[in-house]
């Protein structure tokens, strides 16, 4: 596996491979792997005969510069990872490599980012799309992996390829858990035991909800209930919790008004910003 910081090098490497007809399959990620990441890296094994990791703390989507400086940062291990994984080559690249200069670029994906994360993280989209364009052109893939555990980022980056004609395939993979339920998270390493120990009422309370929903309750009175059970929970403060149109992500009163409906829920457990959602 050969690991890349910089740009030309990694063109250089990528323009060889597709000098020989080599399909290339990119998985961008913020590093910290799990088994979450490496289903994404397994995927696109069996898609591609070339597989490219960029690992990268892009600093323009975080509005939170405590979350930026805490973000766990485990390089070397994540290599060992993703050799054992069979990935062919990583990017890793510096700040200063992808951001010679503060990008000026801002992007308006309308009303998919007014709602959820881009309510509750001001500039957020703006730098995932940012950092994602670059990667794209920087790698020209044939297809670019996400995981469904972002849902509205991969809405935005799907409407970003359609808006702006990238020619790649976007593939969206399932959300890997741990046994007990808890979506795998880079964010769940900073949970202390007893936090960690009761992270996975997300999930459960996601499934909740969604057996009412689909037994015929009132959303409205669904979410009520939910907001409620947070409420009385130690150590959460409920962020969000929506249902909405899995393709507009626009919140919906009823499951008929939607083809797919996703519920969507962040909340910190402790310090730490947890997302989690389920689609039905
Ligand atoms: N549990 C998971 N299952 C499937 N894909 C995942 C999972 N967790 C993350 N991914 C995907 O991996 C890619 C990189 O995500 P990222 O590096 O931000 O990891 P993360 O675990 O989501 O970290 P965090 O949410 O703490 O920022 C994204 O497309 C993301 O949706
Ligand atoms: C897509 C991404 C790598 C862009 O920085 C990030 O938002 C993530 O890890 O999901
Ligand atoms: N996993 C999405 C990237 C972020 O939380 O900034």
């Amino acid at each position: 596996m050969e690991v890349f910081t910089s740009i030309p090098s990694l063109k250089n490497f990528l323009l060889q491979q597709r000098l020989q007809n080599k399909s290339i399959g990119l998985i961008p990620t913020m590093g910290a792997l799990h088994e979450g990441h490496i289903s994404l890296i397994d995927t696109a094994k069996i898609q591609n005969d070339i597989v490219v990791c960029s690992i990268f703390v892009n600093p323009t989507q975080f509005n939170n510069p405590e979350d930026l400086a805490k973000y766990p940062r485990t390089l070397e291990e994540d290599c060992v990872m993703l050799e054992n994984a069979g990935c062919s080559a990583v990017f890793a690249p510096s700040v200063e490599e992808m951001y010679p200069e503060k990008p000026t670029l801002t992007i308006n994906f309308g009303l998919l980012e007014t709602v959820m994360e881009g309510a509750s993280r001001p500039g957020h989209f703006n730098g995932v799309g940012i950092v994602v364009s670059k990667l794209f052109n920087i790698v020209e893939p044939h297809r670019a992996y996400f995981g469904q555990k972002d849902l509205q980022q991969v809405m935005i980056v799907k409407r970003m390829v359609e808006d702006l004609s990238f020619n790649l395939e976007l593939i969206i993979c399932p959300t890997i858990r741990e046994t007990d339920g808890l979506a795998m998270s880079s964010r769940n390493r900073r949970l202390g035991e007893e936090e960690r120990a009761h992270a996975p009422i997300i999930y459960k309370i996601l499934l909740d909800a969604k057996d009412k929903i689909q037994n015929g309750d009132d959303i409205e009175e669904v979410k009520e209930s939910v907001q409620l059970e947070f409420h009385v929970l130690a150590g959460f403060e409920l962020d969000y919790f929506e249902v909405v149109n899995t393709k507009t992500l626009q919140p919906i009163h009823t499951i008929a008004e939607a083809g797919t409906t996703a519920l969507c829920i962040a909340t910190f457990l402790g310090p730490v910003r947890l997302i989690d959602n389920i689609i039905f």
